[in-house]
């Protein structure tokens, strides 16, 4: 276990939370997100302005966008809006379309070692020419708000480790689970969806809170059946309401993660959002269920900002300090001869940060190997 402060307790258990008939979070049974993501927009700007009194410095994000996809451009646009909300400083950089794999490096290694940045995120998904993985490591992995990092998705996948941070949209999963009083140690959950972005981290930290957990994917045999079992259902394969009302046992609760744009004339837009679960179906046999748009949607935005200010505040406050961005070379390139004479990997010369990263690196190096190769 490092001494570094992990993921600001976000992976560990929660506060007691009001038991769900008297939640002020619950409709109903429908789960208001935007209700609870702002109360962690308040909690987290009174944290920005306690830092901001102590060290007269306040945290900051760096968003990097490549391209003009409408989308991202609206979620950037968001992101951006919500740290000035807060008080958390907004860096950015915005890319063409054509940027080369190089440009994006180095605007990423800028955003690296600025010290007024704590927190760096790209938005995804990225142009196709350009390699998303190798970008994403790029992030220092101190400053790795997104928790897309390997060393970060690594620590997460491992018992009696902890990320730095982890992903937005999983851990806002989490939360509005616990912020309306849901039990999740000794449940059974059913992840539909295995993305890198969503379903892979919320099965991982959904068993760090020791819920059986079990994925469901596009080979899965009779997913209804499976389903059936849950306790709890995060339903985040991107097809719209593939969850069907008799797929779900009486009293589960539902986090709907899909945001699935139909076509609809009655809408100025000519389309509705409609979520990975059938809503109306759904909600008559659910115990508790996020509606879409309204309810996972707002916490990933909420959950940045909080991985932003819990960077913020471990740099601000001293228990951190960025490591150079190309420690994993440093680990294989020895520099230092060591008392007989052989080479010290400069892992040895380096901080303590420095030596847990190492270990997460080969940690992450271990699991890719056993689990990397396998189709998705
Ligand atoms: N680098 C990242 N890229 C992407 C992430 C991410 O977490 N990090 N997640 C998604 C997009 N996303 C943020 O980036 C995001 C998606 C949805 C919402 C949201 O508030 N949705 C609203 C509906 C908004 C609408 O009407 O369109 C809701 O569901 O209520 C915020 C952020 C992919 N990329």
């Amino acid at each position: 276990m490092s001494s570094i402060p992990a993921a600001g307790g976000s992976t560990g258990a929660p506060a007691t939370a009001p038991a769900p008939a008297s939640n002020p979070f619950l409709k109903g049974n429908v789960i208001d997100g935007k209700a609870v993501a702002a109360q962690i927009r308040e909690e987290t700007a009174a944290k920005v302005a306690k830092l901001k009194a102590q060290y007269n410095r306040v945290p900051g994000l760096a968003v990097v966008i490549v391209g003009v996809r409408k989308d991202s451009q609206t979620y950037v646009r968001m992101k951006r809006k919500a740290c000035e909300e807060v008080g958390i400083a907004s860096f950015g950089a915005d890319l063409l379309e054509t940027a080369t794999q190089e440009e994006v490096l180095e605007v990423v290694r800028g955003f690296n070692e600025n010290p007024d940045v704590h927190g760096i995120l790209v938005q995804l998904p990225l142009p196709k020419h350009l390699d998303e993985q190798a970008i994403l490591g790029a992030v220092s992995v101190e400053k790795d708000v997104d928790g897309f990092h390997p060393l970060n998705i690594g620590r997460l996948a491992m018992k009696g480790r902890e990320p730095l941070f982890a992903p937005c949209t999983p851990l806002g999963c989490i939360e509005l689970l616990d912020r309306c009083g849901v039990a999740i140690k000794g449940k059974r959950a059913v992840v539909v969806g295995r993305s890198n972005i969503v379903g892979m981290p919320a099965a991982m930290l959904l068993n760090k809170r020791d819920a059986t957990v079990t994925i469901c994917h596009s080979a899965t045999k009779d997913m209804e059946a499976i389903v059936r079992q849950a306790d709890i259902i995060i339903a985040a394969a991107g097809q719209p309401q593939l969850v069907r009302g008799s797929w779900v046992k009486p009293g589960a609760a539902i986090i709907d993660v899909g945001t699935n744009p139909v076509d609809d004339a009655t809408k100025a837009a000519g389309y509705r959002l409609v979520g990975d679960a059938h809503f109306d179906e759904c909600k008559t046999v659910a115990g508790a269920i996020t509606p879409v748009p309204g309810g996972v949607g707002p916490m990933t935005i909420a959950m940045l900002l909080r991985n932003t200010a819990d960077s913020g505040e471990r740099f601000l406050s001293g228990k951190l300090q960025a490591t150079p961005p190309t420690l994993p070379k440093a680990v294989v390139q020895p520099k230092k001869r060591g008392p007989l004479g052989k080479l010290l990997p400069r892992e040895e010369h380096l901080g303590p940060w420095s030596v847990v990263a190492a270990g997460s690196l080969v940690a992450g190096v271990v699991l890719q190997r056993a689990f990397g190769g396998r189709r998705q």
